[in-house]
């Protein structure tokens, strides 16, 4: 596959790098520092690239299931480092281990699973010693694929956005929650580049205001107009008449059209709902999860405390109360008017038709590759 580039995409995401050979490792943008400071974090361990998940140094579904693959050839660099004479089981039991491992550090992004599956099919695969260059191969081919995926949803998505001027999101679903381009915000940096003059308005998205510091970050960074407002207030701009449409990521999509994201996302498309404005999710098809017949199955992450009563270490919340933190929720397939995936637009969003536009445009993607 050629390497997809934006050329009128002011910005490039380098959101994940993998750095050398196979004895290499893993390069990551902080996205814990941002928008402050651009800073990386290289991840040599199999528990420094757990941790950076779990953290969310790196986030976003897409993102972490790339992270989670090179994790894996970060884990038997390391098991090499440490045993420079390992043998091809040692190495095939390195690499399972840090899959079992990995599977562990977030819940509800299914592309994690999907990715660490991947990675599990080559280590069975493979009886000889290039499990190492062939891990590498296959991270790098998810990488990359993602790159593909993002810029086609852009394109498939970016007109269902020509007739707006204000779209809202949630969350951060762009570069950094992917590969270079995202998915909700490939279809705007698409639209943008087709000559939509649109203005984005972000939800901070509390407690980690990834819609503040990150989303609002990558647009500006890509000249695209956006403002910041609090999640309790775009119900006012929708009365009002000044959002055109809603559009989101997605950490994991039933069989039915069901889907998880960023807590918060269900009252938006509530309200969304009521104010007959469209709310469109995208999502690649490595964020469906064909085996759950719907959202009531989508394990929810439950965060810790602190995320609330101590927002960026200023206590708010007194020490005897309670906090309930859960990081995503499901939006029912009746509340989205469509589903932008890398093979096509799910509309209306129902199982028949999730059914359908994965298997069809699977068995097209495969004839065209
Ligand atoms: C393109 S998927 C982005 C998706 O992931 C985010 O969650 P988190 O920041 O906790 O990883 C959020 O749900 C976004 O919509």
């Amino acid at each position: 596959m050629k390497p997809y580039s934006n050329p009128n995409l002011q910005t490039t995401m380098k959101t994940l790098q993998w750095i050398g050979d196979t004895s290499g490792h893993l390069r990551l943008i902080d996205q814990t520092r941002l928008p402050v400071e651009e800073t990386y974090l290289d991840c040599h361990t199999v528990a420094q690239t757990h941790d950076a998940i779990r953290r969310l140094v790196v986030r976003g579904a897409p993102a972490i299931g790339i992270a989670a693959a090179y994790g894996v050839c970060v884990a038997v660099a390391e098991a090499r480092r440490e045993q420079p004479d390992l043998s091809v089981a040692d190495a095939r039991a390195a690499a399972h281990s840090a899959i079992d491992y990995l599977a562990t550090s977030r819940p509800t992004a299914v592309n994690l699973f999907w990715a660490l599956d991947r990675m599990r099919g080559i280590v069975d695969g493979s009886e000889d010693d290039s499990l190492a260059q062939r891990l590498l191969q296959e991270a790098t081919a998810i990488h990359e694929q993602d790159r593909q995926m993002c810029a086609a949803m852009g394109q498939h998505g970016a007109p269902l956005l020509a007739d707006c001027r204000n779209v809202l999101t949630h969350c951060n679903a762009g570069g950094l929650a992917a590969s270079e381009l995202g998915t909700a915000l490939a279809v705007i940096y698409a639209a943008h580049d087709a000559g939509t003059p649109l203005h984005v308005y972000a939800d901070e998205t509390r407690p980690l205001l990834q819609g503040a510091r990150l989303t609002a970050w990558e647009l500006s960074r890509a000249g695209i107009d956006v403002t910041v407002l609090c999640d309790s207030m775009p119900a006012c701009l929708m009365r009002e008449g000044k959002i055109d449409a809603v559009i989101v990521g997605a950490d994991r999509v039933a069989a039915n059209g069901d889907a998880a994201n960023k807590i918060g996302t269900y009252a938006l498309a509530i309200v969304a709902r009521h104010h007959g404005v469209p709310f469109y999710v995208v999502a690649p098809s490595s964020t469906f999860d064909m085996q759950l017949e719907s959202g009531e199955g989508i394990p929810i992450e439950q965060r810790d405390r602190q995320e609330v009563s101590h927002p960026f270490g200023k206590q708010t919340v007194p020490d005897d109360a309670g906090v309930f933190n859960p990081a995503f929720d499901v939006t029912p397939a009746d509340l989205i008017t469509a589903i932008v995936t890398e093979r096509g637009i799910i509309r209306p969003v129902n199982t028949a038709n999730v059914l359908h536009v994965l298997a069809n445009f699977a068995e097209r993607a495969d004839s065209e590759d």
